[in-house]
């Protein structure tokens, strides 16, 4: 029996609601004990005694401080197995926070500049995927992001690389340091993905300007922002979002952890509900950043008072942004519907 004390209105064991997570890069899932047993695995040594003291780096000042780290962990990653390893731990934990649907973001750059094939990548994360719908219940899609601050040539020999592999593939995706290179950079590489069959997303306005996402939108023609919560910034810019009902896939622990937002109570998500911006809720990278994407749903609800019916919206956007089939999308929505109170 369960000694663990609980208020009488909390007397219902909790339900997360059924949600998609549409950003979230695999490669941030990657937990310390498991970046150990790797490390194990294939020999490599960290610059860490133990897990605990490797937790205890994760003290970000911006968005570079985190990626010199993530980029460095990613180290521990050699061969198929250990991304499969990676995307079925992730799939576990994501099923227990409600997650039905997940649009994952690999960085298959940060993995061939250390001389491993993309097809390793690739091949990995899918065994992974390909069962995830039948033991988790979870429906996956994955998104090929390419590094911003690498050149864009090294993205189109990226794009070339993983043609064998693009029926796995549903969307390209554009991350790592954003001041400095703005979404112009990459028109042709967004061209030629479009004409793949892929559809386009890109992170823009996390610590980069409001221009940057209209840039994305106009140059790059993509159909939804990762993070955007800049564009509060520029009014005509809200306005054109909330007309065209773009998505935007908001991260609030990642905002708080890389310093976007001093503090989760100051989040300026409300303010974009409140806009009649089409928002979701993710959770980025949940290994560094505190939590996974239903940790994000409570403390929204905790640190900023948000409402069961606000979290149903969230949850509700995350299907309509997706990139699901029409029968998918409908079962989900359904299955929402018909979710009891969120406890
Ligand atoms: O939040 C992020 N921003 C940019 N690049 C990233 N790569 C992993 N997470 C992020
Ligand atoms: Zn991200």
């Amino acid at each position: 029996m369960s000694t663990t004390h609980r208020a009488p209105h909390d007397a219902a064991p909790h339900t997360p609601l059924p949600k998609a997570e549409l950003h979230l890069h695999i490669e941030g899932t990657l937990e310390p004990e498991l970046a150990f047993a790797l490390a194990e695995r294939n020999g490599i040594d960290l610059p860490y005694a133990t897990p605990e003291e490797l937790r205890s780096a994760y003290a970000f000042s911006d968005l570079q401080s985190f990626l010199d780290l993530y980029y460095r962990l990613t180290a521990v990653l050699q061969t198929e197995q250990d991304f499969a390893d990676l995307a079925e731990a992730y799939l576990e934990r994501a099923a227990a926070q409600g997650v039905r649907h997940a649009e994952i973001f690999f960085d298959p750059q940060a993995h061939t500049a250390r001389g491993v094939d993309i097809g390793t990548v690739i091949r990995g994360l899918t065994s992974a995927l390909d069962t995830s719908r039948e033991r988790h219940g979870v429906s996956t899609g994955l998104i090929l992001s390419f590094l911003r601050d690498l050149s864009a040539e090294d993205a189109l020999r990226t794009l070339a690389d993983a043609a064998p592999y693009l029926d796995r593939i549903s969307a390209v995706g554009l991350d790592s340091a954003e001041v400095g290179h703005p979404p112009a950079k990459f028109t042709e590489v967004y061209a030629e993905a479009k004409r793949l069959g892929l559809r386009l997303v890109a992170h823009a306005g996390e610590e980069g300007p409001p221009s940057y996402i209209t840039e994305a939108l106009d140059l790059l023609g993509v159909e939804r922002i990762d993070h955007g919560i800049r564009c509060l910034e520029d009014e005509a810019l809200v306005a054109r979002l909330v007309a065209e009902q773009i998505p935007l896939t908001v991260c609030p622990f990642s905002n708080v952890r890389l310093r976007c937002v001093d503090r989760l109570e100051e989040h300026p998500l409300p303010a974009m509900l409140a806009a009649g911006l089409l928002v979701t809720v993710n959770s980025d990278d949940p290994s560094y950043f505190g939590g996974y994407v239903e940790d994000n749903y409570r403390g929204l609800r905790t640190a900023l008072g948000l409402t069961d019916d606000q979290l149903r919206l969230l949850a509700r956007n995350s299907f309509k942004a997706s990139f699901l089939d029409e029968d998918r999308r409908a079962e989900l929505l359904a299955e929402l519907d018909a979710h009891g109170p969120t406890g």
